[in-house]
């Protein structure tokens, strides 16, 4: 089974704006409220592709309810912590850029933390465990080795998609699978990147470092896969976008989700190219449908 685990989990907030004019009064041209926080999104891209997963993490209030009455509309099992304090909503604005505002999150309390924990101390040696996403502050920055810990005491792999120490102080615990984009590789090593080379350079560190893959997803410039042994480059399909919020999560969700149903690293490459890409090319996640249109237009070339 692959759990997701969204400790901040939120309703993404698209608002369209033909011109946006600060300090004035704007009009929205259009609106939507999706489910979202990086592991919820990995959930529902792996129901997208046959693959059964568990979201678990914290939900609260009526933001909380909407996320999980949602996702079971979608057939996704959910076995979330329900706190006291409201789920976060954050805005994506959209008036020709992206513009994100991610709010802060919930505070958690100390017996709902401890929920969580135990509610992983029962996975199973096969499992895959995907923890996604920030931390919400009162958590405090080192909540994720805790849940690590449980994994390795449990056997289960787990995949880890947040950003700068408490991604490097999880390399040592061996992940399956990290992603970081190239803009948070370049913020990790504190460098300007300007290279393939140079991305190449710094990716393997991280493997040295202890991750067991590396995909670098470079947004609308393809992605790298670099293992052990070999680098590979993927371009991406050709379309129009639409809305890229998601689209590393359904990166995530097509590569952990093809490697755990076939076990082919370089098909689950092609898979998570193909899901980002269908994700960035829809108003929200990607459907089945049209990752299986663009899986097909995805080389992978060995560099
Ligand atoms: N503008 C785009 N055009 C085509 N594909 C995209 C675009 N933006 C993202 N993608 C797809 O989604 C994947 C992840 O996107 P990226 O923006 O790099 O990740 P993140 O959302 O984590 O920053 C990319 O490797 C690519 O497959
Ligand atoms: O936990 P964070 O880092 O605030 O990110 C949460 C946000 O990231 C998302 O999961 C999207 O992530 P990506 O665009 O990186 O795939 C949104 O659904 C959510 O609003």
């Amino acid at each position: 089974m692959i759990y997701t685990v969204t400790l901040n989990p939120s309703i993404d907030y698209i608002v369209e704006v033909d011109d946006l004019k600060l300090g004035d009064l704007n009009r929205m041209k259009r609106d939507l409220k999706l489910p979202g926080g990086k592991g919820i999104n990995v959930s529902r891209i792996l129901n997208q592709l046959g693959a059964d997963s568990t979201a678990i993490g914290f939900l609260g209030g009526f933001t909380g309810r909407f996320i999980d009455d949602t996702l079971r509309e979608e057939s996704i099992k959910t076995d979330f912590v329900m706190i006291e304090d409201d789920t976060r909503i954050n805005i994506k604005l959209k008036h020709g850029d992206e513009t994100e505002i991610n709010g802060l999150g919930p505070a958690i309390r100390e017996q709902e933390a401890d929920a969580l924990v135990h509610k992983l101390a029962s996975l199973q040696k096969n499992d895959i465990v995907v923890l996604s996403g920030s931390i919400p502050p009162s958590l405090g920055g080192d909540f994720y080795e805790r849940l690590i810990r449980v994994c390795q005491d449990t056997g289960a792999e787990f995949v880890i998609d947040t950003t700068g120490e408490a991604l490097m102080k999880a390399l040592v615990h061996k992940p399956l699978l990290i992603k970081p984009n190239h803009h948070e590789l370049a913020e990790l090593f504190g460098v300007t990147i300007h290279s393939e080379e140079e991305i190449v350079t710094y990716g393997r560190k991280l493997l040295e470092a202890g991750a067991k893959n590396v995909l670098i997803s470079m947004a609308g410039e393809g992605a790298l896969f670099i293992t052990a042994d070999e680098v590979y480059h993927a371009n991406v399909p050709a379309g129009t976008v639409k809305n890229s919020v998601g689209a590393g999560d359904s990166m995530i969700a097509g590569f952990v989700g093809t490697l755990a149903l076939h076990g082919d690293p370089i098909e689950a490459f092609r898979a998570g190219v193909a899901s980002g890409s269908a994700t960035a090319f829809s108003d929200d996640l990607a459907t089945r449908e049209k990752i299986e249109q663009l899986r097909p237009q995805v080389t992978i070339s060995k560099r």
